[in-house]
C-alpha cells in the first residue's frame, strides 16, 4: 500500500500541497484530477521524490520513504517509475535502447555504458514493445516517432523497470484521441496483467472515469474529493473545476460510468 500521510509541499509562499491523506491499495488504477495548479503534478513527484514534502509522510508497505538518501532513494525510484507529459525519451538513440534503460537497475553500470546488454535484458525490452504493436520500430530512432508512439515507448521503458508503482503525470495531454486511448489502454494492461499500481494525473474527467478504478480530486492543492467514477457527478465535477466545469461535463454525459472496482480509502 502507498500511503500519503498529512503530506504538504511549499514553494517560497505558495501552498501547492496542503495536508494530503491517501491510500492506495496495491494493483489500484488511480486518477488524480482538478484544474491546472492544484497540486497534482507535486503529489506524484513527492511519491517518488523528485520533489521532497515540507511535512508529512509517504509510505510503501510500511516503509517511510520520505528521508531516503543516496542508494536507498535509488532503489525506491527503481520502484515506482515515472511517466512525463513529454515522454522523456533520448530522442538520438534507439526505441529499443530507449526501452532498455528502464533495465539499467539491473544490469551492471558498466554494461549499459557500453551498451552491452544480455540477450534476456533486450528479450524483456522487445516483448514490452511487442505488447504494445510498436516492435517494429525497435531500431527507428525514438524522435522520428509520433507522439502516441514514443509515450508508448515510455510506458515499455517503465514496465522493463519491473516497478511495483508507475506514476504517469498529464501522459496525454499532448496526444489526440486515438493516441490517447492506446496510451491508457497500454497503462491499463499492465496494470491488470502484472498488478502494477498506476497512479494518473488527468485533465480529463470522461478519461479518468472510463479507466480509472477510483479518483482523487484536487483544489488549490488539498483533496477535495474521493469515491469512484460513478461518484463523480455534475455537482462533483462543478466543486472541483468551477467555471471550466462545463466543458468537461459534456464530455462526461456522453460517457456512462462504469462500476468502481477498487476505492482509494481514506488514512
Ligand atoms: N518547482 C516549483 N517552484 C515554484 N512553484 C511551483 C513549483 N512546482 C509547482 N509549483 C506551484 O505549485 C502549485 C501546484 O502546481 P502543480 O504543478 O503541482 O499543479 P498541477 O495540478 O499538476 O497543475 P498542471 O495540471 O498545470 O500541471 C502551482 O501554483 C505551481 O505554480
Amino acid at each position: 500500500m502507498l500511503e500519503l500521510r498529512g503530506v504538504s509541499r511549499r514553494f517560497g509562499q505558495t501552498l501547492a500541497v496542503t495536508d494530503v491523506d491517501l491510500a492506495i491499495e496495491r494493483g489500484a488504477f488511480v486518477g488524480v484530477i482538478g484544474r491546472s495548479g492544484a497540486g497534482k503534478s507535486t503529489v506524484l513527484r513527492m511519491v517518488n521524490r523528485l520533489v521532497s514534502p515540507s511535512s508529512g509522510a509517504i509510505l510503501f508497505d510500511g516503509m517511510d520513504v520520505t528521508g531516503l538518501k543516496g542508494e536507498a532513494l535509488r532503489a525506491w525510484r527503481a520502484r515506482c517509475a515515472m511517466i512525463f507529459q513529454q515522454f522523456n525519451l533520448i530522442g538520438r538513440l534507439d526505441v529499443l535502447t530507449n526501452v532498455l534503460m528502464g533495465r539499467l537497475n539491473h544490469a551492471p553500470t558498466w554494461r549499459a555504458l557500453l551498451g552491452l546488454w544480455s540477450d534476456e535484458d533486450r528479450a524483456i525490452a522487445l516483448s514490452a514493445l511487442e505488447q504494445f504493436d510498436i516492435a517494429n520500430l525497435a531500431s527507428e530512432r525514438a524522435e522520428n516517432l509520433s507522439g502516441g508512439q514514443q509515450q508508448r515507448v515510455a510506458i515499455a521503458r517503465a514496465l522493463v523497470q519491473e516497478p511495483d508503482v508507475i506514476l504517469a503525470d498529464e501522459p496525454i495531454a499532448s496526444l489526440d484521441p486515438r493516441n490517447t486511448r492506446l496510451v491508457m489502454d497500454a497503462l491499463k494492461r499492465i496494470n491488470r496483467r502484472y498488478g502494477i499500481t498506476v497512479v494518473v494525473n488527468l485533465h480529463s474527467l470522461e478519461i479518468a472515469r472510463s479507466y480509472c478504478d477510483s479518483l482523487v480530486g484536487m483544489a488549490a492543492g488539498r483533496v477535495v474529493f474521493r469515491g469512484g467514477p460513478a461518484d463523480l457527478t455534475a455537482d462533483a465535477a462543478r466543486a472541483l473545476y468551477g467555471l471550466e466545469a462545463e466543458e468537461q461535463l459534456e464530455a462526461l454525459s456522453a460517457t456512462p460510468a462504469p462500476a468502481p472496482v477498487r476505492v482509494v480509502a481514506h488514512a
